[in-house]
């Protein structure tokens, strides 16, 4: 499942506080049952999914994030977001909200075509929910593309960088409101996840973070990058996520610097926690869309524009780049 490079055009900062209002009535009115529910209405709909389609739902599954892959899929099957029920609905313009299911080489995946983002009013969990989603589809693997700042003065706009470290720019309350979402959910979650060996603590269910990017998938990326020519633009680093929608000061740069930062962005980490809770396999990289600024004197400034530009002009190498993956997952499960 990944993100729509090139999909979006624009955050509608001036509707946030709309958006979180709305958000926050809704989920007033959410309960446990409503969340148990849902991922049972999911199991019918998918159910009658294959129906129709057989291998939907059959074998192992790939899920990408990457709305521009979603494009070019066989055998398409498109679920708006609102017809699934308690889902989040995109609000960032130019998001266009759907699930689309096909094949990618004869291998069936499952894309979004516009993920959720906190800066949108959503809590976390439900930014996440939708690789929940993915896990009760049979989802084995997911890969998680986002569009990123370049902070190491080594790479370039275009550049991919493979993510193999967590950061969070808010993580000690991120984490807070996971577990304790998790905890409060645990039991109906994990009846229809069906993790196998993860129990309940006080502080919530444990999941190990320090392999969450599967290091057989980094380096088979890798691989790929040179026999693709990628060789000199794909490097492997730490992703940090800071909450958004506005890009960042210099002095929150030069600190995430500091800290080992290589690119920065506003997704991925809550979805990559949510897919280790459910045992999927993870591969995640950030497509460099602009250098960070991290000079006083500089006169550019980051825009969302230049993000969807070069998003678009990389799309083709994207899709070669997680075609090769896939293929690879596949038949390294056989
Ligand atoms: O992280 P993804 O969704 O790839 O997109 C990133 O790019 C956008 C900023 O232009 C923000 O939405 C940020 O989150
Ligand atoms: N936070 C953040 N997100 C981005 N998404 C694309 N570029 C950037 C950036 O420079 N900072």
């Amino acid at each position: 499942m990944l993100v729509r490079h090139g999909d979006t055009e624009g955050t509608r900062v001036e509707s946030v506080e709309a958006v979180k209002a709305k958000a926050t009535q809704f989920l007033n009115q959410l309960t446990e049952a409503d969340f148990q529910h849902c991922f049972q209405q999911w199991n019918s709909r998918m159910e009658r999914c294959r129906d129709r389609q057989g291998e939907y739902i059959e074998g192992d599954k790939v899920a990408t994030v990457i709305g521009c892959l979603a494009d070019g899929l066989d055998n398409k099957i498109e679920i708006p977001y609102e017809v699934i029920p308690h889902f989040p609905r995109s609000t960032v313009q130019g998001h266009v909200g759907k699930l689309v299911f096909g094949h990618i080489t004869g291998v069936p995946v499952v894309c979004m075509k516009g993920r959720f983002h906190y800066y949108e009013g959503y809590p976390l969990w439900k930014c996440a929910m939708p690789v929940r989603v993915m896990k009760l589809l049979g989802v084995t693997h997911l890969i998680v593309t986002n569009a990123a700042g370049g902070l190491n003065a080594n790479y370039k706009v275009g550049d991919i960088m493979l993510v193999n470290m967590i950061g969070y720019g808010d993580r000690t309350r991120t984490q807070a409101k996971l577990f304790a979402y998790f905890k409060k959910n645990y039991q109906s979650c994990s009846r229809y996840l069906k993790v196998p060996g993860r129990t309940t603590s006080a502080s919530g269910p444990a999941s190990p973070m320090n392999e969450a990017y599967d290091r057989v998938l980094i380096d088979e990326a890798k691989r790929i990058a040179t026999q693709l020519g990628l060789g000199d633009s794909v490097h492997e680093g730490v992703y940090t996520c800071l909450g958004g929608p506005n890009f960042e000061t210099v002095a929150e740069l030069k600190m995430l610097s500091m800290l080992g930062a290589d690119t920065v962005g506003m997704s991925t980490v809550h979805e990559v926690i949510t897919a280790r809770h459910c045992d999927l396999t993870v591969l995640a990289f950030s497509l460099v869309t602009n250098m960070c600024v991290t000079s006083y004197q500089a006169m550019n400034n980051p825009n969302h524009e230049e993000v969807i530009d070069v998003g678009k002009m990389r799309e083709d190498v994207l899709r070669m780049f997680v075609e090769n993956i896939v293929r690879f997952i596949q038949k390294s499960k056989k």
